[in-house]
């Protein structure tokens, strides 16, 4: 049995327009949030609540505090106000089952593909087989077989975010944190991983909390698309997106799908013309 099908859930029904709860996936509660650097707010009194299996995904200008919110739902920092909750329970440290992939891969140089993504099961204690049988399986899920034993530094960047990714992954996470996770490849390998991550994600509908500078990718993913105004930033608008899954290339191309997206990119456009592609 794969990793994906572990993940599993079989009693739920298949997904064709909008979010369904999902076992395996977390609740994530912003809850009036400000962050602060000394004494400058990052973002301020953010309120954004996603339910399990949902995928929102949060637009705004640079520096409005995206990534400083990730942060806070990962628990690496905490907020100045307001509490993050994750299935009701408030974050203060990394709460379990809660992973990150990060724009620029953040993956251990001096460590194969395969040895990243080993590391959090590694760090978990997990036996040596278990570790094996679960890193062979990702290398599989994410299409890196036969650059296993590859560096970082080897590999292309759509590789090294497969890695990333799978590492992700590989503690089964209940809730999936994207930090503009497609931002540093080139447009065709980020056209091919967003497909390939939303059908993993139809498989599998983790709670996914998505920060992206591309509108498209907004729309093309979200069951919701928070847009941020202002450094600090604040909720300016909440679309839904009630476009049917699976979010394959017609979705992408449909009426529907552009008007959404004509929708948010003005929001965003009215506010900040010259920082947000
Ligand atoms: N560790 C830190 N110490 C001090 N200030 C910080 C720190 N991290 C972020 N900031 C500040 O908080 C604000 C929000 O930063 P953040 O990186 O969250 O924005 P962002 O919306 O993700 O930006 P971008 O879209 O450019 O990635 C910025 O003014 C930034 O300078």
């Amino acid at each position: 049995m794969s990793l994906l099908d572990r993940l599993r859930d079989s009693s739920r029904p298949s997904r064709t327009s909008t979010a369904a709860p999902a076992s395996g996936s977390a609740s994530v509660d912003i809850d009036g949030v400000t962050m602060r650097f000394g004494d400058r707010n990052a973002a301020e009194d953010i309120h954004v609540d996603v339910r399990p299996g949902e995928i929102v995904s949060i637009v705004g200008p640079s520096g409005c505090g995206k990534t400083t919110l990730l942060r806070a739902v990962a628990g690496l920092i905490s907020p100045a106000e307001g509490r993050v909750r994750v299935d009701g329970e408030t974050v203060s440290t990394t709460p379990d089952g809660v992973a990150m992939v990060f724009q620029h891969f953040g993956l251990f140089p001096w460590k194969t593909a395969e040895a990243n993504i080993a590391y959090p099961l590694r760090l978990r204690g997990l036996p040596r087989e278990e570790i094996a049988s679960r890193t062979r399986e990702l290398i599989e899920m994410v299409g890196l077989s036969g650059f296993e034993r590859s560096y970082p530094h080897q590999l292309s960047g759509g590789m090294q975010q497969r890695t990333g990714l799978a590492r992700a992954l590989a503690v089964r996470p209940r809730v999936l944190l994207m930090d503009e996770p497609f931002g540093a490849l080139d447009a065709q390998t980020a056209e091919v991983l967003r497909f390939e991550l939303l059908r993993m994600w139809e498989e599998h509908p983790i709670t996914m909390l998505f920060v992206t500078h591309s509108i498209d990718e907004a729309v093309l993913f979200g069951d919701r698309v928070v847009v941020l105004k202002g450094r600090p930033g604040r909720v300016h608008e909440v679309i839904d997106v009630a476009l049917p899954r699976p979010r394959d290339r017609a979705v992408a191309m449909s009426e529907e799908f552009v008007a959404l997206r004509e929708r948010v990119w003005s929001l965003v456009m009215s506010q900040d013309t010259h920082r947000t592609r």
